[in-house]
């Protein structure tokens, strides 16, 4: 209770403020005559308080500085209260949620939620008396156009104005638009047209981003055909990352062409749930030999252009790998849909359709499935079916000049020196799904087998070492020793505990 904000507004007032005020009374000159300067100094109050400051705290030369430096104490002082006032509703706040809707309200700047969220909360943020005068919308070229305006109205207007000042929109209508189930809302009243789209289409002025900062130049030439204007930014050309190759691999990006397994290419267990068997395996393979390579797992990502085949690749790495320590699972496995937004250093995509071309014939589903890799990008697609497709071709023109076969270097490890542009001597084609998931497994056993019989060499070594007891010499000590049998002031000592004092002191 003594320690509370109220008690500080307490003692503000009736032991600060109130010295304070009776100080200004005696120092203020009163009726034109002059008070010494020497009164300021004597009669301040708050002597105490300012005994670390550096000294002397009243120069003693003219009443206006000795003045200000009275006044400025007091605004330090008064400062701290009023920070404590602030905090006072922390008091009476109990819960979680009273206390974030404090500071929704009183105290943040910046407050970031999505549209969906606005529109759920709209009716209490309008309540709580929410205040802002700017929004930044992002992606908004993937939120309906109806649900753009949801943000824009969470806050009454003031004497009948609307205290909004600005509204950027930033997004980009090259990549998907808002989901819409229902085709006839979709197609014939064209309800996935943003309102960014929209406004970009009535040509009003936007400002383009004219460079890329994320892929390889390679792979930006996949999707930058289909922007004005987009450059490489410097440093995609400059930095080491970039200019080294893909352990154990060619080619930075590919098109690895998939056959039928067992006779069996694409499938449809459930109406529009599409899963593909042979590119799931095969993309799963893929992931296992870059992390026995020692691609770090949280560097590549498994994207599917379909539901069904992303469940089928997680059911594949939950058999296969996931609960190897050697391999584990990649950082996500999800939907070209989903990932829009979102990027990693290698994108292995698995485009799953063999029949006909399916929803990548959206040109926008084509350049998000092609942006989001920074290093590599490893797309296995059935490639008779996709290279007819028109709207496709910039894209595919451009990954089918490189081999349709995965092309390797066997025994190369992550990371390596090889840089990207230098030829690769002696590589390996493989031939299709079974070839690699053959060498795959056979790369593991010998892998597995290695770390053995280093296992065991290494016990052996240490069982030579081992010693009896009684074995071990005694040598003099010559550093200090303490006077105490068990004082241990050692300063040569021990490691551990250093260790143990570094990580206290960080
Ligand atoms: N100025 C920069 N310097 C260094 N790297 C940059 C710069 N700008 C962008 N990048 C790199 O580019 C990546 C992509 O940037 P960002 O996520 O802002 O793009 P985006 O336009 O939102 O992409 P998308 O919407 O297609 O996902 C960043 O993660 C960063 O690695």
């Amino acid at each position: 209770v003594a320690y509370t904000c109220e008690t500080a507004g307490h003692f503000f007032l009736y032991q600060v403020l109130a010295r304070w005020e009776k100080f200004l009374a005696t120092v203020r000159p009163s009726d034109g005559k002059t008070v010494p300067v020497k009164t300021i100094k004597t009669e301040f109050p708050f002597h105490g308080f300012f005994e670390n400051a550096p000294k002397p705290l009243f120069k003693e030369k003219s009443y206006e500085t000795d003045m200000e430096i009275a006044e400025g104490c007091f605004r330090y002082i008064e400062k701290m209260f009023t920070q404590l006032e602030e905090f006072r509703a922390f008091e009476l706040l109990r819960s979680g949620l009273d206390r974030s809707k404090y500071l929704l309200v009183k105290e943040a700047k910046i407050i970031a939620m999505t549209c969906t969220h606005a529109a759920l909360k709209r009716k209490e943020l309008v309540d709580m008396g929410f205040k802002y005068d700017n929004i930044l919308m992002e992606e908004s070229a993937q939120i309906l156009e109806i649900e753009t305006f949801i943000p824009l109205l969470l806050q009454n207007p003031q004497d009948g104005f609307n205290r909004l000042k600005r509204w950027i929109m930033i997004g980009d209508h090259n990549q998907l638009p808002p989901v819409i189930k229902n085709m006839a809302f979709q197609k014939y009243s064209n309800m996935e047209q943003s309102l960014f789209t929209r406004i970009v289409r009535l040509g009003v002025p936007t400002v383009d981003l004219d460079a890329q900062g994320r892929s390889r130049a390679t792979i930006a030439n996949l999707y930058n055909w289909r922007y004005k204007k987009l450059d490489n930014m410097s440093h995609v050309g400059v930095y080491a990352e970039y200019q080294k190759a893909n352990a154990g691999l060619v080619y930075d990006f590919q098109l690895i062409n998939v056959e039928d397994f067992n006779g069996v290419g694409e499938s449809e267990p459930n109406p529009y749930f599409y899963q593909n068997l042979a590119e799931a395996e095969y993309c799963v393979a893929l992931f296992m030999y870059m992390r026995l390579l020692g691609y770090p797992a949280h560097k590549i990502t498994i994207l599917s252009t379909y539901n069904g085949q992303k469940h089928l690749i997680r059911d594949v790495i939950n058999t296969r790998c996931a609960d190897n320590p050697l391999i584990g699972r990649p950082h996500k496995v999800t939907t070209v849909d989903k990932y829009q937004g979102q990027q990693n250093d290698y994108i292995l995509l698995s485009l799953v359709r063999t029949a006909s071309v399916g929803h990548l014939r959206d040109v926008r589903r084509l350049i998000v499935a092609m942006s989001r890799a920074r290093l590599g990008l490893y797309v296995f697609a059935r490639v008779s079916l996709f290279r007819n497709c028109f709207e496709l071709t910039p894209a595919f023109n451009q990954l089918m000049i490189r081999p349709q076969q995965l092309h390797i270097v066997p025994h190369e490890t992550f990371p390596t020196s090889r840089l990207n542009t230098s030829r690769v001597p002696n590589s390996v084609a493989i031939q299709d799904m079974v070839h690699m998931t053959t060498l795959v497994y056979n790369f593991y056993m010998d892998k597995v087998n290695g770390m053995k019989k280093e296992f065991y060499s290494k016990a052996k070594l240490n069982a030579d070492k081992w010693k009896k007891p009684g074995d071990i010499e005694v040598k003099d000590v010559e550093t200090h020793v303490a006077i105490h049998p068990g004082g241990d002031s050692d300063e040569s000592g021990d490691e551990e505990e250093k260790e143990e004092e570094k990580m206290d002191t960080e």
